[in-house]
């Protein structure tokens, strides 16, 4: 099926979000959309799908001009969308997902259960997904889950499939598994229209690459082009992907962990007898799948947790057992992994965001009331410094780009007088860009004789920044390396071979 997309614009109040686009999708390809946070990309594939109504321009099926009123419309002419952050109900099994929205209601299209299940191992034997229709969605990894997404886009029958930046959830195996699948899929007739910052995926999958910026197409890219050529296109300047920093100047130990331990409600370790220590002036990072007691550890430092056991200490301050308050009164700054759940506030504006975290008084309050003008003055000068793209300070942070809101967290955690910066998935939905950008920021904290924690499932971030490696698996350290050492023992590391 051809899809085309011709002259669409669509306005958020002044913002111009998409600046008469022109787009085709041929059946078949692998389509890249390229560009900076807050290009335009999301919006116009919210377009496509039918979630946003265009103010102008029109969107044309195999040469047909069609109108959606809703994501229904769109599903029904076949376009199926992978939303980054899945919809699909926990507590049902795979097939009853599959069903959702089409049960036996009058005059509606019926997919009982037998044939749900029928259908989702067809799907899945044909292109090798390893999914049992009878699996319960909350039991399945993340790669898998985003498999249900695709198998229920395919089971109506997608012949144009949106992935919005699918792989920034996946572990780097589920990265693979699913560029197979996206090729196969290809192959098989669907078309696919891929958002992602990766380069190395779009080098890897794009049959055809197109750049967004500021609203508008601004090209198209040869997928063979290097990473450094993508990355100038994509947000108009040279940008240097590898990290810069000089050797670190080492002080005190001032960030102690010694055994800690968390538990689950049922006695279970979640986190086993982890112990290290941090530097003023020293980036360790912590490198594994997401899922091996990263979570549970960075919560537990900053008192997020019960069932911990052990000692942590910053600047000879004890912290188990403190209060959230307490540690991010102790200089502890935090850049949580799912910025939407802990980050922020979406119905909060963007300056009020960035004065969370702080404690009541000065410079933000003065008694009980908040100092509007100098929140705004401080706002203004995060946004500037941090290249938030937003219509303003009072623009709520739930209508910001990804990146963008990724941006709102990092500002407002760098911009406090940090004893300890702890960053989880530091750069997770930047563009390559904004990402230059964070890791000098986290250099510059370093050698400012900051300790810093950085957790990131990305290998190439790890390797950039830390210092020293520390490997999780299954909840504990199994080994903390020097970056010198290679990937493929890292990789084992991380699955947990011993050497
Ligand atoms: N519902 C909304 N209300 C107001 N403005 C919005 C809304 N949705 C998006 N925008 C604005 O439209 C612009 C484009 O955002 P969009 O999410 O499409 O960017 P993107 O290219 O997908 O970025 P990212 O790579 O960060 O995900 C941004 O300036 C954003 O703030």
């Amino acid at each position: 099926m051809k899809l085309e997309l011709r002259g669409i614009t669509k306005r958020f109040g002044a913002l111009v979000a998409n600046d008469h686009i022109d787009l085709t999708i041929e059946p078949g390809e692998i389509h890249c959309l390229l560009g900076e946070n807050g290009a335009g990309k999301s919006t116009l594939m919210n377009v496509l799908y039918g979630l946003y109504k265009a103010d102008e321009g029109e969107i044309l099926l195999d040469d047909h001009v069609i109108h959606f009123n809703g994501p229904g419309d769109a599903l029904a002419a076949g376009i199926g969308m992978v939303h980054q952050h899945f919809m699909l109900i926990p507590v049902f099994t795979v097939a009853e997902n599959v069903m959702l929205g089409h049960e036996p209601v009058k005059g509606g299209v019926v997919l009982d259960l037998p044939t749900a299940r029928t259908l989702v191992r067809e799907i899945s034997d044909r292109f090798g997904f390893e999914i049992d229709p009878d699996d319960l969605v909350e039991n399945l990894p993340v790669g898998a889950q985003q498999r249900v997404e695709i198998i229920k886009a395919l089971a109506r029958d997608a012949k144009v499939l949106v992935l919005d930046e699918p792989t920034a959830v996946l572990t780097p195996q589920e990265t693979d598994e699913l560029m197979v699948i996206m090729k196969q899929l290809a192959a098989s007739g669907t078309s696919i229209v891929f958002i992602t910052h990766k380069l190395r995926e779009v080098r890897e999958v794009a049959d055809r690459i197109t750049v967004v910026r500021l609203g508008k197409i601004v090209g198209t890219a040869d997928p063979s082009s290097s990473t450094t050529e993508l990355a100038s296109l994509m947000v108009g300047r040279t940008v240097d992907l590898t990290v810069e920093k000089d050797a670190p100047k080492l002080g005190a130990e001032s960030f102690v962990v010694s055994n800690l331990t968390v538990l689950d409600a049922t006695g279970h370790r979640l986190l086993d007898d982890v112990s290290f220590t941090i530097r003023e002036g020293e980036v360790l990072a912590i490198a594994g799948v997401q899922g091996n007691g990263q979570t549970e550890l960075t919560e537990a430092i900053l008192g997020l947790r019960t069932g911990v056991r052990g000692s942590v200490t910053l600047d000879g301050r004890e912290l188990v057992g403190a209060s959230v308050r307490d540690s991010l009164d102790a200089g502890i700054g935090f850049v949580p992994e799912d910025r939407k759940k802990d980050g922020l506030v979406a119905e909060f504006s963007v300056a009020e965001n960035l004065m969370l975290d702080r404690s009541v008084g000065e410079p933000f309050a003065k008694g009980l009331n908040i100092r509007f003008d100098y929140l705004e003055e401080f706002a203004d000068k995060a946004i500037e410094e941090f290249d938030i793209r937003t219509q303003g300070a009072t623009t709520l942070a739930g209508r910001l780009s990804g990146g963008n809101q990724q941006k709102v967290v990092l500002a407002r955690e760098l911009s406090r007088d940090l004893r300890l910066l702890i960053a989880s998935q530091p750069t997770r939905g930047l563009d390559v860009g904004s990402i230059e950008f964070v890791h000098d920021r986290i250099i510059a904290t370093r050698d400012s004789g900051i300790p810093v924690l950085i957790v990131s499932t990305e290998l190439d971030e790890v390797l950039g920044l830390a210092d020293r490696i520390a490997v999780m698996y299954r909840g504990r350290i199994v080994g903390i390396v020097t970056p010198d050492t290679t990937r493929t023992r890292l990789g084992e590391m991380m699955a947990g071979i011993e050497a």
